[in-house]
């Protein structure tokens, strides 16, 4: 049986008088990566942000690895990319990995095979030594994304990591998040790209504050009749209007 990673229970939220979240109930698991889609301002950040302690729910409980968050203990086996990027502008992107590497605790012997490993997967080995601030937006997040992939964590919290990132990277960084999740890792990613959505093993649908749908989106498609997740997006935001 696969072991539950991401234990979401009930989870309420407001933000003055709007209710963002209502009653949210949803896991993720080792080995598969679950897609959280939903319209922009449907409270998918918001989720994420209260499953890493980083933001307090009204109610009901979000544990990881059996933990309430935060837990500096656990923040080694989880790789968090945020949706706007947290990086040092004036240093280097290397000096970035670097600092978060260690930050990581990933060993002094397997600092610079693992800063190739994930500035490989990203394509910027060659762009390692120019300062941050001379990045552009895409590259920011290839680097916030290289930084989330040190030291190899179980649990990959990726909030639209491929904005900004042209299709054939985004399909490289595709592949290697299937590698990951083949080889046990749980990843939860959220995306404003129904393509990328088709990819995940289960969609978790959000909208008017409730997940009304969390099923793979061959589940998704037979049950809305529809030919893609796109179709199920529009079709469950029509029902809602
Ligand atoms: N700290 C905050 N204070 C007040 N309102 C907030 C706060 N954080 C989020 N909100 C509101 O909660 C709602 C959900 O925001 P959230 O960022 O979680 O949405 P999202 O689904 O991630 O959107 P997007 O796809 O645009 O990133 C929005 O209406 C937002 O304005």
């Amino acid at each position: 049986m696969s072991q539950t990673i991401i234990n979401l229970k009930q989870i309420h939220k407001k933000f003055g008088p709007q209710i963002v979240l209502d009653d949210i109930s949803f896991q993720v698991s080792l080995g598969e990566i679950v897609g959280l889609i939903g319209p922009s301002g449907a409270g998918k950040s918001t989720i994420i942000k209260i499953t890493l302690g980083m933001e307090k729910s009204d109610r009901g409980q979000a544990t990881v690895f059996q933990t309430i968050m935060p837990n500096r203990k656990l923040l080694h086996q989880i790789g968090y990319m945020a949706q706007s990027d947290a990086l040092y502008d004036s240093l280097t992107a290397y000096e970035n990995l670097v600092f978060f590497a260690q930050m990581k605790g990933v060993a002094k012997q397997q600092l610079v095979s693992e800063i190739q490993r994930v500035s490989a997967v990203v394509d910027l080995s060659e762009y390692l030594s120019k300062r941050v601030g001379g990045y552009s937006g895409g590259m920011k997040r290839r680097l916030s994304l290289a930084i989330a992939l040190l030291g190899n964590p179980p649990l990959l919290v990726l909030d639209e990591p491929t904005v900004g990132i042209d299709p054939a990277l985004r399909r490289k960084i595709w592949h290697e998040l299937t590698r990951l999740k083949t080889a046990g890792h749980a990843i939860l990613i959220t995306t404003h790209v129904m393509d990328e959505a088709e990819l995940t093993d289960r969609v978790a649908l959000l909208l008017g504050g409730h997940l009304i749908a969390n099923a793979a989106p061959q589940v998704l498609e037979a049950q809305y009749q529809v030919p893609t997740i796109e179709d199920v997006f529009l079709k469950a935001e029509g029902d809602l209007a």
